[in-house]
């Protein structure tokens, strides 16, 4: 009898009888062939459906020590948090083992149960299995795939809707072909690209209203003999005031009847700064400074208002223009993203999410970056129960290793490790793409920041790893599908595009990304944190 035969309160597989359950969120009993009773998917499940929340049983550990150990129960009991021993009720104790589980779960000990969800899309009749981990008190079996039925072979789609993630995944790839073929020099204009960009600086005519300069308090004080000028300013020099922050203003203002130094803005000296010993000035006082260079000729009417400012008309972060050879690179990696989320989710049981960072596509900035291997990485949040595990954090870690390291591989490695051996799979946390490069062309320790790179990822990156990615100083990212209850780059917020960030990197977000995602299976909860 095959496993699909369930009656309402009794299903039989294989001639064993197996109870029948009223799991509405698409599971049903089974038997699994060598493994006892099983969960199955009784209708296609999408990625990260909650499936199951059991509650569960707890022993003190002395009364598991001395009774429960000796019995059926230590096949089915797991250690909880406080030392305790556990017992799923529910659905919760049938879940099978599988070392490339379709199932992770989270234990909440709040509410004393555990959350099943699903880590990828998953078929009607499937087998629902969770990674038990490393130490097993059996000899697993692996579960059997799904057969196809007649109707699945002919869809009346031209086998389209039965393609499997990575074939759906080169349809979407094979969609640019059109902007890929062709002479590799060719410009492509903005409106042409694969993916759109968000505009991080305010337009021409915003930066020329009044009311868009953007001020903060600094630091100012009156010389009344200009003789005293030139001293002054040298001793600004050497004084510590003078910050990288200050580059777009004049130190010096004339006025009718005074000439005032500017000294450093208040954030960064929030008492008066003291002043050279011998110098017959007045106190130090407040003025309000502009914040940015003035883009147009009537903001810097506008901002000099305020105090003398630099004219800077070539836009800060203007968007540069993009070959074809260039759209071509971007295209392979973020199918490589793909990739690397669909392997997470389906071999690993881990979030469908990741993030690559390839070679740079022009060859100045390989010289430049010494960056002559792709790396990616997958979120691992699962596997190392570590709430920080994020892909976007995973693949700076790999990329500022390798760009720090020497050309030792096994340095590389040791950066990655988890805290506990053996919760992750260093080569699967990040994978060079491409062989290393030999050690005299590795980088020296210097550039272990992600300067001049561009890094492609699945989703958009949470709040914490939009300020991660600006600390890394990375110069552009791409993503797929946007997070709009989450993301930190155009979604909730926007972090390049805060007031006062040091550092701005670019953002593009993928057309197709959404249809992209959702086709190859590697979407998540819109509220989970990518
Ligand atoms: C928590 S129970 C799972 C439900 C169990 N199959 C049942 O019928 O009650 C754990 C037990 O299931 C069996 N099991 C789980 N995963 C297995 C696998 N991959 N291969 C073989 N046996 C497995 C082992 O006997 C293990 O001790």
């Amino acid at each position: 009898m095959s496993p699909e035969n369930c009656c309402q309160g009794v299903s039989v597989d294989f001639g064993n009888p197996v109870p029948g359950h009223l799991n509405s969120s698409g599971c049903r009993i089974g038997y699994a062939k060598g493994k006892g009773r099983g969960v199955y998917a009784s209708r296609d499940l999408s990625a990260q459906s909650v499936v199951e929340i059991s509650p569960v049983l707890l022993f003190a550990a002395k009364e598991y020590e001395e009774h429960g150990k000796h019995t059926v129960l230590d096949h089915y009991t797991f250690k909880w948090r406080d030392g305790r021993m556990a017992l799923a009720l529910g659905l919760g104790s049938l879940f099978n083992h599988s070392s490339a589980p379709n199932v992770s779960y989270t234990i909440d000990p709040a509410t004393e149960s555990i959350r099943y969800t699903t880590t990828r899309r998953i078929r009607e009749g499937e087998e629902l299995c969770i990674f038990y981990g490393h130490n097993l008190w059996f000899d697993p079996m692996d579960s059997e795939p799904v057969n196809a039925t007649a109707e699945e072979t002919d869809d009346g789609w031209g086998g389209l809707s039965q393609l499997d993630g990575d074939e759906e995944a080169e349809v979407f790839y094979e969609e640019l072909k059109h902007l890929m073929d062709g002479n590799p020099d060719d410009r492509i204009p903005d409106e042409q690209l694969p993916f759109t960009r968000i505009k991080l600086l305010p337009d021409d005519e915003e930066e020329d209203e009044l009311s868009a300069v953007h001020t903060e308090p600094a630091w100012a004080v009156d010389i009344s003999d200009p003789k005293q000028t030139t001293t002054m300013l040298k001793w600004l020099k050497i004084s510590g005031l003078e910050t990288s922050s200050m580059s777009h203003l004049k130190r010096i203002r004339r006025t009718d009847d005074k000439m005032s130094i500017l000294l450093t803005f208040a954030s960064s000296s929030p008492d008066p700064p003291a002043l050279p010993e011998g110098a017959s000035l007045s106190a130090p006082y407040i003025v309000q400074a502009p914040r940015s260079a003035a883009l147009t000729p009537l903001s810097l009417k506008h901002k000099s208002t305020f105090w003398p400012t630099v004219y800077a008309p070539r836009r800060k972060g203007e968007p540069e223009v993009w070959s074809r050879g260039k759209v071509k690179w971007a295209c392979e990696a973020m199918r490589e993203a793909v990739r690397e989320a669909r392997k997470a989710s389906e071999e690993h049981g881990e979030l469908p999410i990741a993030s690559y960072v390839p070679v740079p596509y022009d060859a100045e900035t390989r010289e430049a970056t010494q960056m002559l291997a792709s790396h990616g990485a997958h979120d691992t949040r699962t596997s190392t129960s570590h709430p920080l595990r994020h892909s976007v954090l995973n693949v700076i870690r790999a990329v500022a290793s390798y760009r720090a390291s020497e050309g030792d591989s096994s340095a590389i490695a040791s950066e990655l490790a988890p805290p506990t051996p053996g919760l992750v799979d260093l080569d699967e946390l990040a994978t060079p793409s491409s062989s290393p490069a030999p050690p005299e062309t590795r980088q020296n320790g210097s550039h272990y920041l992600l300067t001049s790179l561009t890094l492609f990822t699945t989703h958009e990156p949470c709040i914490m790893c939009s300020m991660a990615l600006l600390h890394s100083r990375v110069k552009e990212i791409v993503y797929l599908m946007p997070m709009e209850k989450t993301g930190g780059c155009g979604s909730v917020t926007c972090v390049p595009k805060l007031e006062g960030v040091n550092h701005r990197y670019g953002v593009g977000v993928w057309r197709k990304g959404r249809r992209w995602m959702e086709e190859t299976g590697i979407e998540v909860d819109e509220a989970l944190d990518a």
